[in-house]
């Protein structure tokens, strides 16, 4: 369970965020399943010195990065910088960069490469606008951005990639796919995965689903089989829905 904090949360209020988090998750909930945080750069030696000082088993990581190492780029985050500063993910290809700053396939592949000569995992971003949705072309558009997305990544890389399946119509609108919606696209990945790499390794990567998860909803749609996990957005800031969502397998009940 990944919580994408976006331009939300400064520095000291992501300690209070992480201090809850580690307070509230107990090693049987980090056992049984991965949490990770996402905050702005800003956010994150904060985040490193809690989590190293209080050894929480809760991974972080940010939510964009240079396609470049070094030099002059103004305004621009290295893959190198968040390694040193012990992130083990980074997203690429968020919708909301797509949209905002016209980040294209080839620059998500750009990205998703810088993230692995520093040792970090991509989490790639896919997902269909709602004009796309209404012609049903959701699968098809999906598999396009993830053909041009994970270009030029090598079967070494793909092993450890995490994709994450967020519809832009289902993005902090409180539309949430149905399980049946997120199953549909999430099992064209994996299938797409098998046919650019291997069955085996498809099978190995982490399909997230992304787009207004909730702690009562989030039950539900890891039921779909070839849902692994979710990105969250808005329910991620509050620590207490955060954990709740995290708990979903021990206490399905709490989040149907
Ligand atoms: O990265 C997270 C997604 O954009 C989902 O955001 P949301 O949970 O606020 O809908």
């Amino acid at each position: 369970m990944a919580g994408n904090w976006k331009m939300n949360l400064n520095h000291l209020e992501a300690i209070a965020t992480v201090q809850k988090l580690g307070f509230s998750l107990t090693d049987e909930d980090l056992a049984a399943c991965e949490v990770a945080v996402l905050p702005p750069f800003t956010d994150i030696r904060s985040v490193q010195t809690l989590v190293d000082g209080d050894k929480l088993d809760i991974r972080y990581g940010a939510q964009d990065l240079s396609t470049a190492d070094k030099g002059a780029y103004t305004g621009e985050i290295s893959g190198a910088m968040l390694a040193k500063l012990g992130c083990t993910y980074v997203v690429v290809g968020h919708s909301e960069r797509r949209e905002m700053h016209a980040e294209t396939d080839a620059v998500v592949s750009a990205k998703a490469q810088a993230a692995y000569r520093h040792g970090l995992v991509p989490i790639v971003c896919v997902g269909e606008g709602l004009e796309v949705r209404q012609a049903g072309n959701q699968v098809e558009h999906t598999l396009a951005q993830i053909d041009g997305s994970l270009a030029g990544i090598t079967a070494a890389q793909a092993e450890t990639v995490v994709i994450a399946y967020e519809p832009v119509w289902a993005i902090g609108t409180g539309e949430v796919a149905t399980p049946a919606d997120a199953q549909e696209v999430c099992g064209a990945i994996r299938g797409r995965l098998a046919e650019l790499y291997s069955p085996e390794l498809a099978d190995k990567v982490r399909v997230l689903y992304g787009g207004s998860v909730k702690a009562s909803n989030v039950a539900a749609i890891m039921s779909e089989p070839d849902v692994d996990g979710a990105l969250i957005g808005g329910a991620s800031l509050d620590p207490d829905e955060f954990v709740a969502i995290a708990r979903f397998r021990l206490h399905p009940a709490d989040a149907s």
